[in-house]
C-alpha cells in the first residue's frame, strides 16, 4: 500500500498482503468504519473537539508536532504559542546542560515509556551527534531501580527531571523524594539543589511546592494524554541526548504521518489499514492478542511502549454510548527479532490460537561495522521467512507435527532507515491505529478509569503493612488479602 499524492504521502511502507483480505472484503471494512463515523471523528480529533468525553478534554498531541505553527484552537484560544514557548525552553536546556554528566529522568507509564524507547532506539542512528550525557530512566518504586540509578550518577554534575502529568503519581513522587535526599546527603548547597531540579508537568503548582524553580518547570497541558506525551517536554531527554534538531526531526516524522492520516483517502490510509485488518481478525478469527516484532534490537522497547498505548486506550468494556461493547483491545506483546523467533514463535506458527503479527523491518543496515550488510541481509531474510511461513505454512506429506497450517495473518512495515524522522512516523502510525481501533470498538480511547482502583487499594494496604500491631487496619480486607498482609508482616 503506497501513497503518492501530495500531502498524503507516508514516510513508511505498510504491506498488508499477507492479511489475505481481498478488495471486496476491504470495501466491506471501509464501509463498516465509515458507518461508525470515522471521517467525522478523525476531523474532530485534529480540530480540538473535546472527544475525551468522560474528562471533557480535547486530544491534541498532534499539535505538539505541528512545526509550522498553524493555529490550533482549544476553547477559541490558539495553543501554538504556548507549545512554541516550550520548544524554546527545551532548546535552552540543550544549551545550558553542557558539561552535565548525568540526567535522571523520574517518571512512570506515559511519562517514561516514550522517551525511554526513543533514547534507546536512536543509538544506532549514525547521522545524529550524540552527547556524552548519560540518561538514566528511573520509574519503578522498587528501590533496586533507584539504587542502580544512583550508583551510576555523579551528584555534582547531575540534572534531575521529575516528569509527571499529574505530579501526584506515587512512584514518581517517592523516587523524587529519595533522589533529593541523595543529593542533600552529597552536601549540595540549597542553590545547587534548586538549580539542578527540573519538572515537566501540567500541575505547575505542585512542582513549585515540591521546590522546583519556576523557570525550571516545562509545562504541558490536559489535552495531552500521558501515553501520547513523548512529543511534549516529556521527550526532553531525547533533545538532551541527541540534540534539539534531532528532537525536531522526531516531531517532523510524526507530523508527516499526521498529514497522511488526515488527508489520505481511506483506501490508502496506513493507520486505518492496520486497525481494520486487526479488527477483522478479531471478528472473523476470534483473535485475542497480537505480536509486534521489530527486526531491530534498538526497537526492543517498542512493544512495551505500544502495550500502554493500545491496552490502556482501548481496554474497555463499555462504549461511548455507555453500553457494553462487542470487542475491545487485544493483548499486545512482542520483542525484537530474531531473538523472539527462539522464544514464542513456535506458538505463533503451530499453536491453537491465531495471533496476528506486525513485523517491522528497516531497509538500511543498523550499524556501520564492516560486517553490517551481511548481518542485515540475514536479519531481513529471517523476517521475510517468518512472515512467509506464517502466511503460507507447509504441509508435510506424512508427519503432522511438521505441518504448519499457514493462513496466519501478518503485516510488514518498512522503514527506510532507523532515524528520528522515521521513528516519529512509526510511533504516530500506531497512535492513529489506536484511534481507529477506538472508533471501531466504539470506546473512548483517551481515558483510563480502570487504572484507579488498584492505586486506591494500595494505600490502605500500605497502612496495614506499615502498622502490623494495629489489627483494626485489617478490618476492611477480604480474607485472602488479609492473610497475605499478615504473612508479609510476620517477623
Ligand atoms: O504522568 P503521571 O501523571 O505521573 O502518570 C503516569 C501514569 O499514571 C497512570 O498509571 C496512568 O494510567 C498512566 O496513563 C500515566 O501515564
Amino acid at each position: 500500500m503506497t501513497n503518492t499524492a501530495h500531502n498524503t504521502e507516508s514516510p513508511l511502507y505498510v504491506d498488508t498482503l499477507y492479511q489475505g483480505i481481498n478488495s471486496f472484503q476491504w470495501r466491506e471494512l471501509f464501509d463498516i468504519v465509515e458507518k461508525k463515523g470515522f471521517s467525522e471523528k478523525r476531523k474532530a480529533l485534529f480540530s480540538g473537539k473535546k472527544i475525551n468525553q468522560s474528562e471533557n478534554r480535547a486530544v491534541l498531541h498532534t499539535a505538539l508536532r505541528n512545526l509550522q505553527g498553524d493555529p490550533v484552537l482549544v476553547d477559541g484560544e490558539d495553543i501554538m504559542p504556548a507549545i512554541q514557548t516550550v520548544w524554546r525552553q527545551i532548546e535552552q536546556c540543550c544549551n545550558k546542560f553542557v558539561g552535565i554528566t548525568d540526567i535522571i529522568h523520574i517518571g512512570i507509564g506515559g511519562s517514561d515509556f516514550g522517551p525511554r524507547l526513543v533514547c534507546d532506539a536512536l543509538w544506532t542512528d549514525d547521522s545524529v551527534a550524540k552527547t556524552s550525557v548519560n540518561v538514566h530512566f528511573l520509574s519503578n518504586i522498587d528501590s533496586a531501580d533507584l539504587a542502580r540509578t544512583l550508583a551510576r550518577a555523579k551528584p555534582q554534575s547531575t540534572r534531575v527531571i521529575i516528569v509527571s502529568k499529574t505530579f501526584t503519581t506515587l512512584e514518581t513522587m517517592q523516587n523524587a523524594q529519595s533522589v533529593l535526599k541523595w543529593l542533600t546527603e552529597a552536601k549540595l548547597t540549597k542553590t545547587q539543589l534548586s538549580n539542578l531540579l527540573y519538572a515537566v508537568t501540567t500541575n505547575t503548582d505542585a512542582a513549585l511546592q515540591f521546590g522546583v524553580k519556576e523557570e525550571n518547570i516545562l509545562p504541558f497541558w490536559d489535552w495531552v494524554g500521558g501515553r501520547f506525551s513523548v512529543w511534549s517536554a516529556v521527550g526532553l531527554p531525547i533533545a538532551l541526548k541527541f540534540g534539539f534538531d534531532t528532537f525536531k526531526q522526531f516531531l517532523a516524522g510524526a507530523h508527516a504521518m499526521d498529514q497522511h492520516f488526515l488527508n489520505a483517502p481511506i483506501e490508502q490510509n496506513q493507520p486505518l489499514a492496520l486497525a481494520l485488518s486487526l479488527y477483522r481478525n478479531q471478528l472473523k478469527r476470534d483473535v485475542k492478542s497480537q505480536a509486534i516484532i521489530p527486526y531491530a534490537q534498538a526497537l526492543n522497547l517498542f512493544p512495551t511502549w505500544l502495550q500502554q498505548l493500545e491496552m490502556e486506550s482501548n481496554g474497555k468494556t463499555f462504549g461511548l454510548d455507555h453500553q457494553p461493547v462487542a470487542t475491545s483491545s487485544v493483548s499486545v506483546f512482542g520483542s525484537a527479532g530474531t531473538n523472539a523467533q527462539h522464544s514464542y514463535f513456535q506458538m505463533l506458527h503451530q499453536g491453537t490460537q491465531v495471533v496476528p503479527v506486525d513485523f517491522i523491518a528497516i531497509k538500511a543496515p543498523l550499524s556501520n561495522l564492516p560486517c553490517a550488510e551481511e548481518h542485515h541481509r540475514q536479519l531481513i531474510a529471517n523476517c521475510l521467512a517468518q512472515s512467509q511461513a506464517l502466511a503460507q505454512g507447509f504441509r508435510h506429506p506424512t508427519d503432522q507435527n511438521h505441518t504448519y497450517s499457514g493462513n496466519r495473518p501478518n503485516t510488514l512495515i518498512w522503514l527506510a532507515r532507523l532515524d528520528a524522522y522515521n521513528l516519529g512516523a512509526l510511533m504516530a502510525l500506531y497512535e492513529h491505529r489506536t484511534f481507529c481501533l477506538g472508533v471501531l470498538y466504539g470506546v473512548n480511547s483517551f481515558d483510563q478509569p480502570g487504572v484507579e482502583l488498584g492505586k486506591k487499594l494500595a494505600k490502605p494496604i500500605d497502612q496495614a503493612l506499615a502498622n502490623p500491631e494495629d489489627t483494626n487496619l485489617l478490618a476492611g480486607f477480604d480474607d485472602i488479602t488479609k492473610s497475605r498482609i499478615q504473612w508479609f508482616n510476620l517477623p
